[in-house]
């Protein structure tokens, strides 16, 4: 796995995203390397919103106030791309035109240079989570299980600096689940990655084992 250089810690200062006047949601935390920050919240509540804030790709519908800071640095106007944010949907979202390990191959970062270099490191990747043997499948020939940790592999060598996990278990059925939470928490842990997970499913939230802030639609400007 790519050597994560050094992680900080993210910080979200007095963000609020507001829709059509209305304030959705209020938030200050500050996220330690390794550190899953769960958010709850019912549905329409602005938590999808707040991770698109956080990645640099917020719909311009929505208004956001406050500022992202990794370590001391403000990256509230970074560009999305330079943001180097790590993110899990509840579709792992394959690219269906690659191959397996060329789903991989597409995430590691051009600084790692050369053909067998960047193989190798993906064929690693994939052993990782034993899908050794993998890499030539079509990703639509996979299992959901399968995909889903394509999908985390593909996020964790792009060298990511944080990680949002956007409800990333709910499609699974329950024996699955357990298994991703325990390999994408354990992960992002060893990596000293400081995430954000968003989460109807408390079971999520205790996985986890970090603080969970809970939003609600009462909160008003
Ligand atoms: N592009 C958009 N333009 C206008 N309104 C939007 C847009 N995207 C989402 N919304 C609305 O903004 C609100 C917050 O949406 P968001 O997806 O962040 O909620 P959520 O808390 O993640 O919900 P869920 O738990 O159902 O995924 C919702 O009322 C939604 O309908």
């Amino acid at each position: 796995m790519l050597e994560i250089a050094k992680t900080r810690p993210l910080t979200l200062a007095d963000v609020t995203i507001r829709l059509a006047e209305r304030t959705l949601l209020a938030v200050s935390a500050t996220v330690m390397p390794g550190e899953v920050l769960t958010i709850m919240g019912p549905s329409g509540s602005g938590k999808s919103a707040l991770l698109a804030f956080a990645g640099g790709f917020l719909d311009p519908a929505f208004d956001a106030g406050g500022r992202l800071l990794i370590g001391r640095e403000d990256v509230t106007d970074m560009p999305a791309n330079r943001r180097h944010a790590g993110i899990l949907f509840q579709d792992p979202l394959l690219f269906p035109h690659l191959s397996v390990g060329g789903n991989i191959l597409f995430a590691i970062p051009p600084s790692i240079k050369g053909r067998k270099a960047r193989h190798a490191l993906a064929e690693r990747a994939l052993h990782e989570v034993g899908l050794a043997g993998f890499f030539d499948r079509d990703p639509e020939t996979l299992s959901g299980g399968q995909k889903a940790r394509v999908a985390l592999q593909r996020v964790l060598v792009s060298a990511p600096q944080f990680l949002l996990l956007d409800e990333p278990f709910s499609k699974l059925d329950a024996t699955l689940r357990q298994q991703m939470r325990e390999l994408v928490f354990s992960r992002a842990r060893a990596a000293g990655l400081p995430a954000i997970l968003v989460t109807h499913d408390s079971a999520d939230a205790e996985a986890a084992g970090g603080r969970v802030i809970r939003i609600g639609e009462e909160e008003k400007p």
